[in-house]
């Protein structure tokens, strides 16, 4: 019950305030390059890691210059902590210079003639107008965090790959960016250094509560440091989640590819599937059907696709496909078997079985696949 004293309380008036802006970015933007449009709409809220994954000539790299404010955009708003940084139609452009945004592009970009903690003070004495005493003392400190503090006197040219990468985040991160842009950070180290490399990363991205946008080509990379996966393609985003929904249900060949998947398009009829490039599938029949004439996706993971080198005996419920063999290569620690049947179809096998198998380009081959490790769901988002 409520007396006549909290009443008085609760009735105070507060103050009015306006709707908070969003915190983090929101940009809804058209960047025209040359004949290439890329026309996104994406936030990244703080504290999130968002990869951009997408293949060559998709517009990642156009994407984050813009954002970086590198180059114009051509229509839309870029808006950082509900800053306007960019509006062309309201005449509203920020140089990059004064944008609160740290990036690192592939190849590091530091400055060959300064030493580390030079490097690292830069960006202090460029964004924050710190005095140069102060910026080499917190360059100092960004260093340390780094494991990088004995190397603080050393040039560019003096580290490994790996430990010019840390000064770069370390000059990036050191200003207190409001929005941290990475294009392809470890595209350019050795295998050993990038698995240390992207470890340290992850760490330091977990702990930041900058909003992180990440271009990357490598799936790992999107798996291990994402929160949330964004792909491009030809400009557009077309598919965009959490990494293990977007593993789990591709909605492009490239996305399918990059995850290791069988995808094919086509349309339902009860538990058959007609596939837009040929061939039919069966669909387990114990999952909610879906209506007649429904355009689905399906799915197969390479490894509950059989081989058998002789067409299996018919009766169970599986599906069977035949075909030659068309490539043959390593694959982790199995080795991946293209079939041109039709549909034609990737089988993840053991080497034990490849050699049981005897296979070889042209050899012929049979794969079945159980209903039941078909995954089905509509072309289209619900
Ligand atoms: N300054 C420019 N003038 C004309 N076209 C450009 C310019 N910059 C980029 N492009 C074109 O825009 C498209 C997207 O390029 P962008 O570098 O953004 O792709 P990306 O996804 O980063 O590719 P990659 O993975 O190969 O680095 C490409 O077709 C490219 O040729």
């Amino acid at each position: 019950m409520t007396t006549p004293d909290q009443t008085a309380v609760v009735a105070e008036p507060t103050p009015a305030t306006g709707p908070v802006p969003p915190a983090g970015l929101v940009a809804d933007i058209v960047v025209d390059v040359g004949a290439f449009t890329v026309q996104v709409s994406l936030t990244v809220t703080p504290g999130e890691v968002t990869c951009v994954l997408g293949p060559n000539g998709a517009g990642k790299t156009t994407l984050l210059r813009a954002l970086a404010g590198l180059a114009p955009i051509t229509s839309g708003r870029i808006v950082l902590d509900g800053d306007v940084l960019d509006d062309p139609a309201a005449g509203v452009f920020r140089p990059a210079h004064h944008r609160p945004v740290g990036v690192v592009f592939q190849d590091y970009l530091l400055f060959p003639h300064l030493s580390a903690r030079d490097n690292v003070a830069f960006g202090l004495r460029a964004r924050e107008r710190t005095g140069r005493r102060r910026a080499r003392q917190l360059a100092d400190g960004w260093l340390d965090r780094f494991g990088l503090a004995d190397h603080a006197d050393r040039r560019p040219g003096q580290l490994s790959g790996g430990q010019a990468q840390r000064v770069a985040l370390a000059r990036a991160l050191a200003p207190a960016p409001r929005l941290l842009l990475l294009d392809e950070p470890l595209a350019a180290l050795d295998v050993a250094t990038r698995s240390d490399v992207r470890a340290h990363l992850a760490r330091t991205l977990a702990a930041s509560p900058t909003p992180v946008l990440l271009v990357t080509h490598d799936p790992l990379d999107a798996m291990i440091l994402a929160d949330r996966i964004v792909i491009l393609e030809a400009g557009r985003i077309v598919q965009e989640g959490p990494a293990a929904e977007v593993a789990r249900r591709p909605r492009t060949r490239y996305v399918a590819r990059l995850v290791g998947l069988n995808l094919y398009a086509g349309t339902a009829n009860g538990d058959l599937v007609t596939l837009d490039g040929g061939g039919q599938l069966h669909i387990p029949a114990d999952s909610p059907p879906p209506g007649p004439g429904t355009a689905v996706l399906v799915a197969i993971r390479p490894t509950a696709v059989a081989l058998y080198p002789d067409q299996p005996p018919q009766g169970s419920p599986r599906n069977v496909l035949a075909g030659p063999v068309e490539t043959l290569e390593p694959f982790g620690d199995r080795v991946r078997v293209s079939i041109a049947s039709e549909p034609p179809i990737h089988a993840d096998i053991t080497a034990a079985a490849l050699a049981d198998l005897r296979l070889a380009p042209g050899t012929p081959v049979w794969a079945t696949i159980k209903a039941t490790d078909l995954t089905v769901y509509p072309a289209q988002d619900a």
